[in-house]
């Protein structure tokens, strides 16, 4: 699943196509006019930049460094906005497109380069047009710069709100869809998502990688004999109690019903199975209590290591998946590794 970052860079990707749409379209025209004018420069500067706009949506698509393309595009962009509004043959109303510059600036750019991006241009543009349209009345000169001024502002704080809460949403969504709503652990879209990350790095560093598989036994009779609602409060009694014996980078999550995963970065088979033991011992040492009732639970768990059982998390979850069956069969409350299986059941 795509993380936080892939769905902004998604977003932007899509303003980015928009803005050289509307820059191909407007340049072409505006070089028309221009060119009536006969503003050379001007018109000749629209027609490139039409030019490179068509080019470019023809890779935005492939572009791997969509921050340095965006870059690459934006400032000669910005910087023929400054030289028109500066030129004398055109209208005043050029202004109108610097004030696009903050929702620019921060639709692509985010939060912080958008806020400088958008001080810069808009600055210069109002300093431009104030030396162009300076008349002898200084009221009226104020009055404009100030009408300018206070609405490119407005513009500005909207575009930095907008910005804003859109990042704030976007994260919390990723965290809802990512998150078991039961325990508030991580769920198997973020083990999908964590385990290729913790997977490039091993694959670089030659660190080991392991997997541990970890499903509650007879988890059924305790719905069947306290009901569905004590059944939610022993699985996040469940979660809480292992959550706090793990390290802050190891990651624990549900992968549905009672069966969980731990993903364990930097850990070999024998540090993996040391690491579910003690989560096993755990577990049988913090029981549930439940009005009169303490609700002793215990699991069964396996454990796979990257590189041994396979390189993807299907065959890890695979491998770890056959271990935990084999600790159910050999009776229960036990860690299997594949050095303590039976060859035939691996
Ligand atoms: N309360 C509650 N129960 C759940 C939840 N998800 C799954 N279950 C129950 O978990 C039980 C799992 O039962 P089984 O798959 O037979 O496994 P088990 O009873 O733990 O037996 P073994 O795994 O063989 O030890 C089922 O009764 C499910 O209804 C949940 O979110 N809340």
């Amino acid at each position: 699943m795509p993380g936080y970052f892939a769905k902004t860079e998604q977003h932007r990707r899509l303003v980015l196509k928009a803005l050289l749409w509307i820059t191909m379209i407007g340049g072409l025209f505006f070089s028309v006019v221009n060119l009536m004018h006969d503003n050379w420069l001007l018109a000749g500067l629209e027609i490139g930049y039409a030019g490179v706009s068509l080019y470019l949506l023809t890779i935005i698509d492939k572009t791997s460094n969509l921050q340095l393309l965006t870059a690459i595009y934006l400032l000669p962009f910005f910087s023929i906005m400054i030289v028109a509004l500066a030129q004398t043959t055109t209208s005043f109303a050029v202004f109108a497109w610097i004030q696009t510059i903050p929702i620019i600036c921060y639709l692509l750019l985010g939060l912080r380069l958008g806020m400088y991006g958008s001080i810069l241009f808009v600055g210069i543009g109002l300093f431009v047009f104030s030396r162009r349209f300076s008349s002898d009345e200084i009221l009226q000169n104020v009055e404009i710069i100030a009408n300018l001024g206070l609405a490119s502002l407005a513009v500005m704080i909207f575009a930095h709100i907008y910005e804003r809460s859109r990042i704030l949403n976007e994260k919390r969504l990723t965290e809802q869809a990512t998150t078991d709503a039961l325990t508030g652990l991580p769920n198997r879209l973020k083990l999908a998502e964590v385990f290729e990350r913790e997977r490039a790095h091993a694959l670089r560093n030659g660190t080991p990688l392991s997997l541990v598989f970890i499903d509650i036994d007879h988890f059924k009779q305790i719905n069947d004999r306290f009901g569905h609602e004590v059944g939610d409060r022993a699985l996040a009694h469940f979660a809480k109690v292992l959550a706090q014996r793990l390290r802050i980078n190891d990651l624990f999550c549900r992968l549905g019903g009672e069966e969980f995963a731990v993903l364990l970065s930097g850990s070999k088979t024998a540090q993996a199975r040391d690491i579910a033991e003690s989560l096993r011992e755990r577990l049988a040492a913090k029981p549930l209590v439940v009005d009169d009732s303490t609700l002793h639970m215990t699991l069964s768990a396996g454990v796979a290591c990257f590189g041994v059982d396979g390189q993807s998390l299907d065959e890890l979850m695979q491998a770890a998946d056959r271990r935990t069956y084999a600790a159910k069969r050999a009776g229960r409350n036990r860690v299997i590794t594949q050095e303590n299986m039976a060859p035939a059941l691996d």
